[in-house]
């Protein structure tokens, strides 16, 4: 693994750079001066804001993952000396190109393949891009240690207990308490919840994100896929995962061991604060990041998830219990269905039936066997399964 050594530029790739996580990264390399080297950047189809960060930053080559855009990126990286380059492969490879940190930013599924392929270099991974650890969790971790690289969670709550968590005394950790902001929907009764639309279940109280994770935020989904990433990435059954209501996000997560003591990790809510943590560990970096100022949110306040209105904790739990490509296909479910629902073709409650339909489903045919072969190809066959079924789902419950 390596470690930021000072004086020397680290070689760094920035996957899905346009986005919400993105943007905070190359901000972050801006606020604390870091010498940083940017092999690559890339996007989805956002050709502005790419062309725009490729100049700034100049980066060997700028990636758009949709192929009509590449005419646009040429043009407008012209001269520059940045290569344009287009195309799912061509992200892959941009991934792999020997850098010693990753920026795993890639929103969806999207991001497994171009993740897999950093695992293989044996970068660094910071991962925010929690469905590639959904979909095939065991299988990545495996591949960055045997390629000798590391994954470091980018994601809050595990960047939290992370840092946290006592690696002598991994036999004592009782339970990893997931914490929850309860999303814009929490103090709203299931009718009003029903006629929720996109720009009220994207508003999310506390962080600003890309448009599928605050959804996921305004359905719980998020914290089921978190569980799903923590009960991976920690080795920890989920059984011994809790998930706890905690409006402010400030604590971030906790770390129960057997002797009654409970470590938390806060902070203001900042992801810039998780992505420096995965760029300097073991160390820390310097920047202008807020202080943590408790006296002026003067209480933090806790409560426990309401199952009935969020039923998607209990989903996610399944789908673990469940094993096999059960995760994967529970992801590409929630996919196909907030997407159905940023689209107004379905009710906002109809998100969590349409996952849930598909899981059942897919039981019932069988198709969640555990997998066999390469990780990818296998997620990516249950993954397209999976939406071919939810896609149904939806049909049936469209407005
Ligand atoms: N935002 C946050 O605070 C947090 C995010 N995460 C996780 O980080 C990941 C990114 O989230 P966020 O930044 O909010 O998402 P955004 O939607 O803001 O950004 C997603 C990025 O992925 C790119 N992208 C989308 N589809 C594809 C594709 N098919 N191929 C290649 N690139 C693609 C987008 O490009 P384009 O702009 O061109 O569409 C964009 O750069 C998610 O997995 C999320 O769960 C985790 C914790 C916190
Ligand atoms: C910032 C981050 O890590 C998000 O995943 C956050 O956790 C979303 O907030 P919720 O707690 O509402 O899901
Ligand atoms: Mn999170």
């Amino acid at each position: 693994m390596t470690h930021p050594r000072p004086g020397v530029a680290r070689k760094v790739v920035v996957l899905g750079s346009t986005g919400s996580i993105g943007v905070s990264t190359l901000d972050l390399f801006e606020q604390a001066d870091v010498g940083v080297e940017i092999l690559a950047l890339t996007a989805g189809r956002n050709v502005e804001k790419l062309a725009q960060q490729a100049l700034r930053w100049k980066p060997q080559v700028a990636v758009i993952d949709d192929e009509t855009c590449l005419p646009e990126l040429r043009e407008r990286l012209a001269g520059s000396g940045v290569r344009a380059a287009a195309g799912a492969a061509a992200v892959s490879e941009a991934a792999a190109m020997g850098a010693d940190w990753v920026m795993s930013a890639i929103v969806g599924a999207a991001g497994l393949a171009p993740t897999l392929a950093a695992a293989r270099t044996g970068a660094v991974i910071a991962l925010a891009n929690k469905e590639s650890l959904v979909c095939a969790g065991p299988a990545l971790l495996a591949i960055a240690r045997e390629a000798g690289g590391s994954v470091i969670p980018v994601d809050s709550e595990h960047s939290a207990i992370f840092q946290v968590l006592q690696r002598d005394c991994i036999d004592q950790v009782s339970r990893l308490i997931l914490t929850a902001s309860g999303g814009p929907f929490r103090t709203w009764d299931k009718a009003a919840m029903a006629k929720a639309t996109p720009e009220e279940a994207v508003a999310h109280p506390n962080w600003s994100m890309g448009a599928k994770i605050s959804v996921d935020s305004a359905t719980m989904m998020n914290k089921g896929l978190e569980m799903i990433e923590a009960s991976y990435l920690f080795d920890t059954p989920q059984e011994r995962i809790d998930v706890v209501i905690h409006p402010q996000s400030v604590i971030h997560s906790l770390v129960e061991y057997a002797d009654g003591s409970t470590l938390a990790q806060l902070g203001p809510p900042d992801m810039r604060s998780p992505i420096s943590c995965a760029f300097s560990w073991p160390q820390r970096l310097s920047w202008p990041a807020k202080p943590l100022d408790l006296a002026a949110y003067g209480q933090l306040t806790f409560e426990a998830p309401d199952l009935d209105r969020f039923p998607s904790i209990a989903i996610a739990r399944e789908a673990l219990r469940l094993g096999g490509g059960a995760p994967a296909a529970m992801n590409a479910a929630n996919e196909v269905a907030v997407a159905a629902f940023l689209d107004r073709q379905i009710g906002f409650l109809d998100i969590a039936r349409a996952v849930a339909g598909t899981l059942e489903r897919m039981n019932g045919l069988g198709e969640l066997a555990d997998s066999v072969g390469d990780a990818l190809d296998s997620a990516m066959m249950t993954d397209a399964s999976a939406r071919r079924i939810a896609a149904e789902v939806v049909g049936q419950n469209r407005i």
